[in-house]
């Protein structure tokens, strides 16, 4: 989800692999050589979604590659298929926690109208479910550094391998 913090620590996972990093926003934002928010506003949030595919599309095919993706990946069938090339880390954050980091961002354009604690749960209600398909859920909390949590999903990792339920890791 929006603010959980995927751009952030997935950069620090990244460091901690030894594996390459790249952000499906960031090369939506340089091959368009438009902000996220320009993209909405000119194209369309149906176009963001095209191009968001077509990124996913080719960086998924990548070993030794962390990606952060944008929170609404998971919303086309069809991003499942690339997502499953690697393990899908679903960083889950409570409501108050996403108000905090997100209040006063101006470059989410989902977020931008009506009030920002109805988006978000509207949002999560709506997401929960294809969230829920990753293989880690993570739970985030404000206490944690990103170099924290990086080492704490490095460490549930294992666990992915084993059959079961979706392993949760929680501080
Ligand atoms: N563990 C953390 N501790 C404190 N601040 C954090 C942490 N993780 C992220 N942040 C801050 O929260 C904000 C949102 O983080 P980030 O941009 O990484 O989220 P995101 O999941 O990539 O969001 P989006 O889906 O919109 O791309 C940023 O200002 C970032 O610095
Ligand atoms: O959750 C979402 O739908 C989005 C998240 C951001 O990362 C961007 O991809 C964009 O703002 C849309
Ligand atoms: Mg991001």
């Amino acid at each position: 989800m929006m603010g959980t913090g995927k751009t952030t620590v997935g950069r620090v996972l990244a460091t901690k692999l030894g594996y390459k990093f790249v952000d499906t926003d960031e090369i939506i934002t340089q091959v368009t050589q438009q902000s996220i928010s320009e993209v909405f506003a000119t194209s369309g949030e149906s176009a963001f979604r095209q191009i968001e595919t077509q990124v996913l599309a080719r960086v998924c095919a990548y070993t030794h590659l962390a990606i952060a993706t944008g929170g609404g990946i998971v919303l086309r069938r069809e991003n499942w298929s690339y997502l499953h090339h690697g393990l899908i880390v679903w960083l889950d954050a409570p409501i108050e926690l996403l108000y905090t980091r997100l209040n006063t961002d101006e470059t989410r354009p989902l977020l931008q109208a009506g009030d920002l604690r109805t988006q978000l749960e509207t949002l999560l209600q709506q997401r929960q479910p294809l969230y829920s398909q990753a293989d880690l859920r993570v739970n985030v909390n404000l206490e944690e550094t990103p170099e924290q949590l990086a080492t704490r999903i490095l460490a549930a990792i294992p666990q992915v391998l084993k059959k079961g339920e979706t392993p949760t890791t929680q501080l």
